[in-house]
């Protein structure tokens, strides 16, 4: 269709009548679906129904089976009349007509997922309670948004403005974002060489830890081992120019990992390397206290009764490997050390005394930059650096000499003993500007008044894609993550840490008040919009005034609530029920400044939530199917909308894949990011002040 550039479009409906007409065809179609969805189950229920995935049929009406059918029949018809009067003629047989036989195959679609067993669940199963919070949360949310569509206007008048909560959400946002920036990522120290034995200094216990000497042994090719010390002080065969290079020589050449596999490519490392079962050294990082400094800037603990357990975290070291970089051309550039295991939090690097020129490490996180330069001091102090895992980092060139370092994953590890004074000195979450701006917001009467769920997305990288994730998670938050978690634990609100799967490369997490587009930076190809032409709620509804049909999915009904409960049912299914094209509407009538519904449900667009942490998997299933399908029913996840998003989701990681053989095999992926939800109480009943729960 042509249409001019410069005239703006003229418009027959905003987006208030938008949301309205979406709720009101809903609702109905929702109290239908309700119906049938009971009918359907009592037929299962009773073994009645023959369906699998594909095929569906409803029992012969012949004898007992023919007679319970017919009054399960008469209960379709009675709940049809009383939830949507008038919409099955009176004088039809209920399962002859149209409307409702139409109905069954797609509803059985939908619900026969609860037929399912679900997987048995870890012990500590809090997500699943606390995602019956979110969904209630969000019912009673949509519930008070459809009344107050139907009837006066003003009902929402205390709650604040549209405006005023879109500045305070913007407010938490920069607050999160400062958290994120102010917390530490990255650390590091010096420990000077001793000069001499004799000095009266080295056997007083509280001054600054000295070394002396670093001794390395190097596996020979028969039992034997080369010895060598740090710094090479030139007077012995153990410490001479010679003995070094003999370590640079027995090291192989160092990979790297690349899209799973470990290449050698000196143009982007060139390093040698010994593993550990290659070499022993008498230098241990928990002799000088780096473990404890550590834990104290990246692993600092929650103080509030019921984290009480994360008080008792603690760092483990482990050898990796030794590394040399050796001048004029030595380096490794930007990467990201891969996570050896879920405990994984960070790496620590110590660099042995041995002179060179250049090298810096330079770690980065969201913009900011610690450049650590051990080149002056190389010959005669062990330099140490350690920061969170997910932080990318690069070596530059080094340009003369030898940087030789110990690297050391670093693992969060729980100490079981009985309580034990916390080795470091916890969090108080009361000192973190984010805590005064929260607390002040919770005791706002017009703030999220009817309550509400915060959802921000995690700012570190997590491997949330795994079994031990929901177990380790919240133990292994880092930095500003562990702020966001810490202070609205202790404020007393319900806080988890789930994942949000991305779905036709969007998470759907949008909040357009704050410029949130639910859409991870820099993600390439994979989300190109396939939204190119106008669609009908644009073209038919909103500038021509028709009524089109609603194109619309259920994702997936959970095991929440009484399916019987049709008068609850229905909203369950209004709630979890995805209106095609609605965020592009959306967008759309944005950008032509329609007005739109102060507290509007359907704008934030849904997400689709995980209840759980689950690990990544690959299917085969579905050669027939597409991606999308087969998401549904592989990776349980709801679509909610109405939650309201503060931060953009930043570190995704494969949720799942999807493997079709065919005559070429194709893998299909989705990805999830984690995100830290949080649901906030109704002001009413909020309780003032707030207790720690
Ligand atoms: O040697 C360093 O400074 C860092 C080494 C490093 O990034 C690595 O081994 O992954
Ligand atoms: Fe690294």
């Amino acid at each position: 269709m042509f249409r001019s550039k410069t005239s703006p479009p003229e418009f027959k409906r905003d987006l208030v009548d938008l949301e309205n007409y979406v709720t009101k065809s809903m609702v109905v179609e929702c109290k239908v679906d309700a119906c049938i969805d009971k009918f359907l189950v009592r037929l299962r229920d009773l073994k009645l129904l023959t369906a699998d995935r594909y095929f569906f049929k409803l029992p012969s009406a012949e004898g007992e089976a023919g007679k319970t059918l017919q009054g399960l029949a008469s209960e379709l018809r009675n709940d049809l009349e009383r939830l949507v009067p008038g919409y099955v003629d009176a004088n039809t047989n209920i399962l002859e007509a149209e409307k409702v036989k139409q109905r069954l195959s797609p509803r059985w679609k939908v619900i026969r997922n609860r037929t399912r067993k679900s997987k048995p669940r870890s012990n500590a199963d809090p997500p699943k309670s606390f995602l019956d919070r979110v969904l209630a949360t969000l019912l009673a949310l949509q519930d008070q948004q459809r009344l107050s569509a139907a009837n006066d206007p003003s009902a929402g008048a205390r709650t604040l403005t549209r405006g005023a909560f879109t500045e305070t959400c913007q407010q938490l946002k920069e607050a999160i974002e400062s958290e994120t920036s102010a917390a530490s990522f990255a650390c590091g120290g010096t420990i000077p060489m001793a000069e001499t034995t004799d000095s009266a200094d080295s056997a007083d216990p509280a001054s600054q830890p000295t070394s002396s000497g670093v001794r390395v042994w190097i596996a020979g090719n028969d039992s034997t081992a080369r010895r060598l010390t740090l710094p090479v002080a030139g007077e012995t065969a153990d410490s001479s120019a010679n003995a070094l290079q003999e370590l640079v020589a027995t090291c192989q050449p160092a990979s790297f990992g690349r899209g799973g596999e470990d290449v050698i490519d000196p143009e982007y490392r060139q390093a040698g390397k010994l593993d550990p079962e290659d070499f022993l050294t008498s230098f241990h990082p928990a002799d000088h206290g780096i473990i404890e400094l550590i834990e104290q800037v990246l692993l600092p603990g929650i103080s509030s009764d019921t984290e009480n357990r994360l008080q008792f975290r603690k760092l483990k070291a482990e050898l990796y490997k030794l590394n040399v970089y050796s001048g004029p051309s030595g380096h490794f550039r930007k990467h990201v050390d891969t996570p050896r295991s879920e405990h994984q939090v960070g790496s620590l690097v110590v660099c042995l005394p041995s002179r060179f020129q250049g090298g810096n490490l330079i770690v980065r996180h969201h913009g900011q930059e610690t450049n650590f330069d051990w080149s002056p001091q190389s010959g005669a102090s062990i330099q140490w650096a350690a920061f969170y895992s997910d932080c990318e980092h690069e070596i530059a060139t080094i340009t003369a000499g030898d940087r030789i370092t110990l690297t050391y994953n670093l693992y969060v590890r729980e100490m079981t003993a009985a309580p034990i004074t916390p080795i470091h000195p916890d969090i108080e979450p009361q000192t973190f500007p984010l805590y005064g701006l929260i607390e002040s917001l919770l005791a706002t009467p017009g703030f999220m008044k009817e309550g509400g769920v915060l959802g921000v997305f995690c700012s570190h990288a997590y491997p949330h894609a795994s079994d031990l994730a929901e177990l380790q998670l919240p133990r292994a938050l880092k930095g500003a993550d562990l702020v966001v978690y810490a202070v609205l634990k202790s404020l007393g609100v319900e806080v988890s840490i789930l994942p949000v799967l991305e779905f036709g490369g969007s998470y759907g997490s949008r909040n357009p008040q704050l410029g949130i587009t639910g859409r991870v930076k820099d993600s390439g190809s994979r989300y190109v919009s396939s939204h190119f032409l106008g669609s009908s709620l644009e073209h038919e509804f909103l500038q021509e005034g028709g009524e089109p049909q609603l194109g619309y999915s259920d994702v997936h009904l959970r095991n929440y609530g009484n399916i019987y409960d049709i008068d609850q049912h229905w909203k369950e299914i209004l709630l979890t029920r995805e209106v095609s094209e609605l965020d592009e509407a959306f967008d759309y009538g944005e950008k032509y400044n329609l007005a739109k519904k102060p507290n509007s449900f359907y704008e934030p667009g849904g997400v689709r939530l995980g209840p759980y942490l689950r690990k990544y998997f690959t299917t085969d299933r579905g050669q027939e199917e597409g991606l999308d399908e087969v998401s549904t029913d592989e990776w349980p996840a709801y679509y909610l909308p109405g939650i309201t998003w503060i931060t953009e989701p930043k570190h995704e990681e494969m949720a799942f894949s999807q493997v079709v053989y065919g005559n070429q095999a194709e893998v299909g992926t989705r990805y999830s990011c984690a995100a830290i939800l949080a649901v906030i109480p109704p002001f009413s009943s909020r309780g003032q002040p707030f207790q720690e729960k």
